[in-house]
């Protein structure tokens, strides 16, 4: 049977490498919806190749900029607004949704294929960290299947007993080894921090990916997000998840067992291995990823992360253990931090410091719904931006 697939973010880095799967087999999917925020051009090509049922923009002008690139009597719709983002995720043609929208604008479209019950493909680990249980309660409440696409969170899934329950002791799992590459700035002194320029943070050693995830990796927030997406998907806690760093990027993550095992899974730096994963999961299909040369490779390394040099993993760490509303506001400052040093606002070492002067400001409270969420990351937002509006000098004061 074709299964019906929609691409919230499909002209981002992970949307695109979806795509690429898809194509390879057309006996099992087509597209059902692709979505997009600005990029009109690519959207509309993407369009004409694959023929979606909807192609979603995030405006009307951008879906102006879709319909005029297609010919005349083209059977897709073209759609506008975040209503129709949440709709096409929810609605009754679609099996399954990936979430690849970058940030906390992945939430609300994610959360609606939840509650719909859909086969949902988590790469958008935004949504979980802001939302983490009421992401996992409306997983179960909609009878959704939820594949984490994270490559490390999609080795770990892999790496668990196959019934895995959400409980360590029963399965004999001692930790989950989360690894890192440590990004373009491993073995780097604060000092040599300070002059760093958007495009250096951006030249990811081992991965191609959008330039928000490529600026975590420098900082490693994208360590200390994944740390709290482990913790919400597998049901632990912090001092359950290791983070290990290996710079080749090779091994994914690992599980230790009580009995001295440890289980992992290897692979090529290629989102398309996890992708098809998720996509065809418990099956396997192939992904155009070229197999694992362990003889050219050669070695793998290890080493500890320096949360010295690079402190938002602890500041991540910190947010999950107070929990609330706390984690909304690290992913949410975080945002802000990395759009104001993409736009040479702010420089590399103030991304941390930002965000840290927004947790230290906050009151946490209790998620007791989605408004409480909204209304954190709403607050973040704006004190990031008010710490910004002075000077640089107040923010790492
Ligand atoms: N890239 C990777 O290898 C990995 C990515 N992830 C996660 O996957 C997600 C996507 O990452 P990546 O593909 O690299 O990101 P990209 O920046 O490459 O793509 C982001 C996508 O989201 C769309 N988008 C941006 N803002 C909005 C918005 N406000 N509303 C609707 N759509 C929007 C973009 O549209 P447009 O192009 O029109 O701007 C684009 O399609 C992130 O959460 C990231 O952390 C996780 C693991 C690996
Ligand atoms: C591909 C992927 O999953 C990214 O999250 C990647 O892991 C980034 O690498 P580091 O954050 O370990 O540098
Ligand atoms: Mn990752």
């Amino acid at each position: 049977m074709t299964r019906a697939v929609t691409i919230l973010g499909a002209t981002g880095s992970i949307g695109c490498s979806t795509l690429d799967v898809i194509a390879r087999h057309p006996e099992r999917y087509r597209v059902f919806a692709l979505t997009a925020a600005t990029n009109a051009e690519k959207l509309a090509v993407q369009v004409l190749e694959h023929a979606p049922d909807y192609a979603v923009m995030l405006n009307n002008s951008g879906a102006d900029a879709v319909r005029c690139r297609l010919p005349a009597g083209h059977p897709t719709q073209v759609l506008s607004g975040e209503e129709a983002l949440a709709w096409v995720a929810g609605h009754e043609d679609t099996d399954i949704v990936m979430a690849a929208i970058v940030g906390a604008a992945g939430l609300l479209p994610s959360l609606a294929a939840a509650r719909a019950g859909k086969r949902v493909l988590l790469a958008n680990k935004e949504a979980l960290v802001m939302a983490g249980p009421l992401f996992m309660e409306a997983i179960k409440q909609g009878g959704a299947e939820l594949l984490p696409i994270d490559s490390e969170h999609n080795a770990i899934f892999q790496s668990l007993p196959e019934h895995y329950g959400g409980h360590f002791a029963p399965y004999g799992i001692s930790k989950i080894l989360l690894t890192a590459s440590g990004g373009p700035f491993r073995g780097w002194q604060s000092a040599q921090l300070e002059a760093v320029t958007p495009a250096q943070a951006v030249a990811h050693p081992n991965w191609s990916m959008g330039q928000k995830i490529s600026v975590d990796s420098a900082t490693l927030m994208n360590k200390g997000l994944e740390l709290i997406e482990a913790c919400f998907l597998f049901n632990c806690q912090p001092d359950q998840v290791q983070v290990v760093v290996h710079p080749q990027s090779v091994i994914h993550s690992l599980v230790q067992y009580c009995d001295g095992s440890v289980m992992a899974q290897l692979g090529q730096p290629d989102m398309r291995t996890p992708i098809a994963y998720g996509l065809a999961w418990p099956e396997r299909i192939t992904s155009g990823v070229a197999p694992l040369d362990l003889v050219t490779i050669g070695r793998f390394d290890f080493e500890a992360a320096d949360e010295e040099t690079f402190p938002c993993l602890a500041l991540a760490r910190r947010a999950f253990s107070v929990g609330g509303t706390m984690p909304t506001v690290l992913n949410a400052a975080n945002e802000i931090a990395v759009e104001a040093f993409l736009g040479e606002r702010i420089p590399f070492s103030t991304i941390p410091t930002l965000v840290k002067r927004v947790m230290d400001a906050h009151e946490t409270t209790t998620v007791k719904s989605l408004e409480t969420v909204l209304m954190a990351d709403h607050w973040a937002r704006n004190q990031a931006i008010l710490l910004l509006q002075g000077s640089v000098n107040e923010v790492d004061a």
